[in-house]
């Protein structure tokens, strides 16, 4: 049976939805006949309990943006970028601003589908569980009539390119133009997705800014949100997302964290691929060859930035795929295949200027949404890092709407304010990134934000020690989430806060990868975030990590010799290309292995996984982290 039932209601097709509650809905837009009935089903469900004054069926034409982006002028929620072409801005309530991990929930009959079988003293930290008969009860009070007074948009999307094996088909229901606008730069919206679609079923993704009318509460800034009541669920056997109360990124852009990461996981597990948090990259080295590298970094530690990396070292080419999520599947050549699943980039705005991320400032240039960063006085956006390009007495206007001036203190935008722009104007985007079949992947690299101990790369000594390397991620906390101040925080395989499933079957479904005839990528760790004792980093990064990724490829093709450490392979010294920052690189700082911090770093994380994951933990994962253990004792 259903854990969350959506029982048949009578409804009739013409230019209106009748539902039992509310009678006659117009529809404002589109063709509700033409719809699959599975589709028309669905909708008038969710029309009953929700009562939205009308429909509006999206079909992602210009038409429609300009459309949508008029009204939202008109209201004050989007605001002109006059020094660009079709760029706007918009400002949230400033209590919506990055994702709540702390109400979003996996919804399972059976708890340790969600959780793994942890051990006394767990903390719970890897995804969080609630009984359906709990969550219905959350959802009712939440839900019903949460749309009175609004429209609700249907759109329909495609996550990966439309009619590839590998994409996976959406229907999100929303009460927010803004999300509505983003989803279109996110996801394919495409009538094209419901011809594909016909019979079949699609993931079902329900947001509300939780909102009706009439308001009964302040709306700040034209969004209208609820904080206090947002909460997300996931109900991965009937591939169903629900989402309350924000409008911000991955709360309330369903294809992206909700469908692509959450429940995808959950169908890949099932179908035998793997759906990860992971950028996608095409680098061809000066002979001419090209590989293909799949890195996860937790939320804002250099994903993007490293998806669309500008060479520092001649004869390079770097090409983007993807810079958030991976769609990864062995197909009978043995060959790991990936897509991207995604249609745009919705990144980091502080510290990405023409000098860090050169590709992704050209990627928003036009047609771009820019979410919580401050706006010139000539009508340019503004952010952290962009000082230089900023005249001494220009005007600007922060994010909470405060007059500012260059050296001023204070921040002119929040820290995880972002852009959201389509992948196709990315200078460097692959000319592959849309293929059907993917990219072939022969590296995966895991990382985090690690200021002390860990150096700048690893290799792992196999896929088995490499799965327990990605086990073992840790960073520095960032705003990309609700935390306050920065920790170390574990974030396994940057997984953490989107584990669809039971992390112990997560990791045996990783091992379970290994198979005869495959070809399996080598598996590495970077840090780019190592500091000295005044807390500068040691590397530069940037431009500057192709010298890594040179070294990763030259171990690829068999040309670079690894000195083994007890925690894997380090590149010999000299061996990575540190040609023209000879001055501010030092090797062995960089490189050192502390024995005190690794005893007690390898100490913590085989206990973070033995209480977290518990029983569930595999019994290789297990024997890998005792081995290393082992290896930094007999340092
Ligand atoms: N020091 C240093 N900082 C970096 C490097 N790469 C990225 N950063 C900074 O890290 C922050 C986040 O980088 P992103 O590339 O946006 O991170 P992300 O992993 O794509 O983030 P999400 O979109 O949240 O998943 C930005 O402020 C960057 O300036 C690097 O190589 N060195
Ligand atoms: O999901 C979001 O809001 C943004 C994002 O990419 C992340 O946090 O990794
Ligand atoms: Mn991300």
């Amino acid at each position: 049976m259903a854990l969350d039932q959506e029982p048949d209601i009578p409804f009739y097709e013409v230019h209106e939805v009748v539902v039992p509650h509310l009678g006659r809905v117009p529809i404002t837009k589109g063709d509700f006949h033409a719809l699959p009935k599975k589709v028309q089903k669905f909708i008038a469900f969710y029309v009953d309990y929700m009562t939205p004054r009308g429909i509006y069926i999206c079909d992602g034409s210009e038409h429609e943006a300009h459309e949508v982006i008029t009204k939202l002028m008109e209201r004050g929620t989007l605001e002109r970028l006059e020094a660009l072409e079709n760029c706007y801005i918009c400002r949230t309530d400033p209590a919506d601003v990055a994702r709540v991990e702390s109400k979003t929930f996996i919804v399972t009959k059976d708890k340790y589908q969600t959780i793994p079988h942890s051990k006394p003293g767990a903390k719970g930290g890897m995804g969080l569980w609630m009984d359906p008969d709990e969550m219905k009860i959350e959802m009712d009070s939440r839900f019903k009539d949460c749309m009175a007074g609004r429209m609700m948009y249907v759109i329909p999307f495609s996550m990966g390119p439309i009619g590839s094996d590998l994409s996976k088909i959406g229907i999100q229901l929303t009460d927010s133009n803004y999300v509505l606008l983003c989803m279109r730069l996110m996801t394919r919206v495409s009538p094209k997705v419901l011809d594909i679609l016909g019979d079949q079923d699609f993931v079902k993704c329900v947001h509300s800014m939780g909102c009706p009318r009439p308001w009964r509460r302040k709306v700040i800034n034209h969004w209208p949100c609820n904080p206090e009541k947002v909460l997300l669920a996931h109900f991965p056997e009937e591939r169903k997302v629900k989402s309350y109360g924000s409008g911000y990124g991955g709360n309330s852009l369903l294809g992206k964290k909700c469908f692509a990461l959450r429940i995808a996981s959950n169908i890949a597990r099932d179908e035998g691929w793997l759906a990860e948090h992971m950028l996608i990259m095409g680098v061809t080295n000066p002979k001419g060859q090209e590989f293909y590298i799949a890195a996860a970094f937790p939320s804002a530690c250099g994903k993007t930035n490293m998806a669309m990396l500008n060479p520092s070292l001649p004869g390079w080419k770097v090409r983007c795929v993807g810079d958030d999520i991976a769609w990864m599947k062995f197909n009978e050549k043995g060959e790991l295949r990936a897509i991207n699943p995604e249609y745009g980039f919705f990144g980091v705005a502080p510290g990405t200027n023409w000098k860090t991320n050169p590709n992704a400032m050209a990627s928003f240039q036009k047609n771009a949404i820019f979410t919580n960063v401050a706006k010139r006085a000539d009508g340019m956006y503004f952010w952290e890092g962009l000082e230089d390009e900023l005249p001494d007495d220009m005007e600007v206007t922060t994010w909470l709407g405060q007059k500012w001036k260059k050296g001023q203190p204070g921040l002119t935008s929040h820290p995880n304010s972002r852009f959201t722009a389509p992948a196709s104007q990315c200078p460097i985007i692959h000319d592959k990134w849309e293929d059907p079949a993917g990219v072939p992947i022969s590296a995966i690299v895991f990382g985090g934000r690690r200021p002390t101990g860990v150096p700048l790369v690893f290799e792992a000594f196999s896929w088995e020690h490499g799965v327990m390397v990605g086990a073992a991620v840790k960073s520095e906390s960032t705003a990309a989430a609700e935390f306050k101040g920065k920790s170390i925080m574990h974030d396994p395989m940057a997984m953490r806060p989107f584990m669809g499933y039971n992390f112990g079957h997560y990791l045996d479904h990783w091992l379970s990868m290994n198979k005869p005839g495959r070809k399996l990528p080598k598996i590495y760790h970077v840090n780019w975030f190592r500091v000295n004792e005044k807390g500068k980093f040691l590397w530069p990064g940037y431009g500057d990590n192709i010298r890594v990724i040179d070294w990763m490829c030259k171990r690829l093709s068999g040309e670079a010799k690894v000195v083994p450490s007890p925690i894997g392979n380090l590149p010999e010294k000299g061996a990575i290309d540190i040609s023209g920052i000879e001055d501010q690189v030092h090797w062995d700082e960089l490189f050192s292995l502390p024995k005190d911090y690794w005893l007690e770093d390898a100490k913590e994380t085989r206990q973070f996984l033995e209480v977290e994951v518990g029983d569930d933990l595999p019994a290789e994962i297990e024997k890998q982290l005792v081995e290393q253990e082992k290896r930094i004792a007999a340092m």
